[in-house]
């Protein structure tokens, strides 16, 4: 097996480059062929990931957080190489669906051991994604969190830019139809989940499965705002679902039409699109994870 490490030095605020050490450590003791490139700005993790899927490397791993994930995962979806993560990140939200060690040091260690999953991946109208894509008050906080994680790591930021959402934030009229049902909805927000987490943990869809070949869906009707602080803490182990305000569907194609402005927070990017259509590509790449602990 070769490898080749692609690190985002300033993940994490600047954890990514710890890893560098771990990895020297991990591989260079065992005598493995692995290699390291280092990004030099946003973008980088993307067209090496590309470059590398033209080469003979089996494993390309994303050291870094969910936004270098997502561009390594990009990069390389085409070829039938295996994706491995480091999580160096402020969320990390996808080493968590996939049960990896959230410390540096064992995550490398796990990259060696062979577990591999075959991984369904999301398409929105026609751009890929690996976990969460989801509109309304999340698109808002990813936006918020965007800008307080340069200057707060952690899950707080998450919860500062929840809060600052709150005050902002009007609830959604939208059309939705989940593979043959189609319903109106006035909602707070809408995850389209192809992992159980985003945002640092919180755990918005908990009974999700990445190798179903299924979406699950999870939509918060409207409520007020008091009500809706007083849900968050919830999703953090899950337990939001038992609110009557809760739905949680599940279907392989979902659309999504308002005639309000749609931002749509995919895996921590924010995007514009209305309509927008969602379908899910079963086992479309083999990852390094587990199923559960
Ligand atoms: N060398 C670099 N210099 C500056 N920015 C970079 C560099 N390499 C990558 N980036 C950008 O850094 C951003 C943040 O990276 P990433 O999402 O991996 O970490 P994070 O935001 O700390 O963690 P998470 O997404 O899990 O909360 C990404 O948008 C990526 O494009």
């Amino acid at each position: 097996m070769t490898y080749l490490f692609i690190v985002n030095p300033v993940a994490g605020r600047n954890n990514g480059k710890k890893a560098i050490a771990f990895i020297n450590q991990v591989m260079g003791n065992r005598g493995l062929n692995y290699n390291i490139i280092v990004t030099e700005k946003p973008g980088d993790a993307k067209l090496l990931a590309e470059e590398a899927a033209l080469t003979s490397v089996d494993v390309i791993v994303a050291v870094g957080g969910d936004g270098t994930v997502n561009e390594v995962f990009n990069g390389m979806i085409n070829s039938n190489k295996i994706l491995g993560i480091v999580p160096a990140g402020t969320g990390n939200d996808l080493a968590r669906a996939l049960h990896l060690p959230l410390s540096m040091d064992k995550a490398v260690e796990f990259i060696i051991s062979e577990n591999y999953l075959n991984v369904d991946v999301g398409k929105l109208n026609g751009q890929l994604f690996l976990n969460i894509a989801s509109i309304g008050l999340d698109a808002v906080i990813a936006e918020e969190a965007n800008k307080i994680k340069r200057f707060i790591s952690s899950k707080y930021s998450y919860v500062l830019a929840l809060l600052k959402g709150l005050i902002i934030f009007k609830s959604k009229k939208i059309k939705i139809r989940i593979d043959e049902i189609e319903i109106e909805k006035d909602v707070m927000l809408v995850a389209i989940c192809n992992a159980i987490c985003y945002g640092g943990g919180m755990k918005i869809a908990p009974n999700a499965k990445v190798n179903d070949g299924l979406f699950d869906i999870c939509i918060v009707n409207k409520m007020s705002k008091l009500k809706l602080l007083y849900l968050f803490p919830t999703i953090f182990k899950g337990e939001h679902i038992k609110f009557k305000e809760v739905e949680i569907f599940r279907g392989q194609f979902v659309e999504i039409k308002s005639e309000e402005n749609l931002s749509i927070n995919v895996d921590g990017e924010v995007i514009n699109h209305n309509p927008i259509e969602f379908k899910i590509i079963n086992e479309a790449i083999k990852v390094i994870g587990k199923l559960s602990e």
